[in-house]
């Protein structure tokens, strides 16, 4: 059986072999439909808003009340404005980098990142912090570029697993180095406000690279995120 870019499965598994191991771990791409860039923002609007009408409607809500007539718009923008703009290839941050003049070869650490994400399963929010690092290699990059980057891959819906390796591909691309860490600690909306309503669970997902998955290494990055003096 042929897939619809006409590669049977042999061809897709010969070329999954082909990658390496190293692509495996590291190209976890948001499963996209074809053609997904070809509406613009305000088309999207329009056409989710109709749709919202619609699970209004549906939920037996008064449309003509002044409160709720505008909340279907109001969520068509949120969406495609806000909550999943890092869908949009266009909104991803300009990564400014400079040359590492001073020599700085120990680990950076941007900690404590505001996260705001929204699983993909249930559409509700994922909220927590986010701690990257990463060692120079001839390169270092603007400090608020890496919330940037944590930013545009959570305005999308997601799972965390994938988050973490979408952050770190991001960062090792625009430093050209392997020495990059993510560690992503969350609490989940669908986890804690509904279904098994565990209120004090939270989800951690690390990944490594490089000189970060040495022990040494590890071990002091988890000492600066653990550190919970200011
Ligand atoms: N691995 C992973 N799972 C997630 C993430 N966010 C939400 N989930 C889980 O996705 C799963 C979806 O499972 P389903 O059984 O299809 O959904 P459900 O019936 O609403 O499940 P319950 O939440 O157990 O009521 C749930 O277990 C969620 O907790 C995430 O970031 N990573
Ligand atoms: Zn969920």
């Amino acid at each position: 059986m042929k897939n619809k870019n006409g590669k049977s499965s042999e061809d897709l598994l010969k070329q999954i072999e082909e990658m390496g191991d190293d692509h495996m771990m590291s190209s976890i791409e948001t499963p996209m439909r074809e053609g997904a860039f070809d509406l613009s923002d305000e088309e999207k609007i329009a056409i989710i808003q109709g749709h919202f009408e619609k699970i209004m409607h549906t939920l037996g809500l008064d449309l003509t009340d002044d409160s709720l007539s505008g909340t279907p718009k109001r969520v068509a923008k949120l969406y495609v404005k806000e909550l999943f703009k890092g869908l949009k290839p266009e909104n991803k941050p300009s990564l400014s980098t400079f040359q590492n003049k001073y020599e700085y070869s120990e680990m950076l650490v941007e900690k404590n990142i505001t996260l705001y994400s929204n699983c993909e399963h249930h559409f509700l929010p994922i909220v927590g912090k986010a701690h990257v690092a990463y060692i120079p290699n001839g390169k270092v990059i603007g400090l608020s570029k890496i919330n940037r980057i944590v930013d545009y891959y959570s305005r999308r819906p997601q799972v965390q697993e994938r988050l973490a390796i979408q952050i770190l591909d991001e960062m090792k691309r625009a430093l050209n180095t392997e020495d990059v860490a993510v560690y992503i600690d969350a609490e989940h909306m669908c986890v804690s406000s509904r279904g098994v309503s565990d209120q004090s669970s939270s989800t951690v997902t690390v990944e490594y690279s490089g000189k970060f998955k040495e022990e040494e290494t590890k071990r002091e990055f988890l000492t600066y995120v653990n550190d919970k003096l200011k």
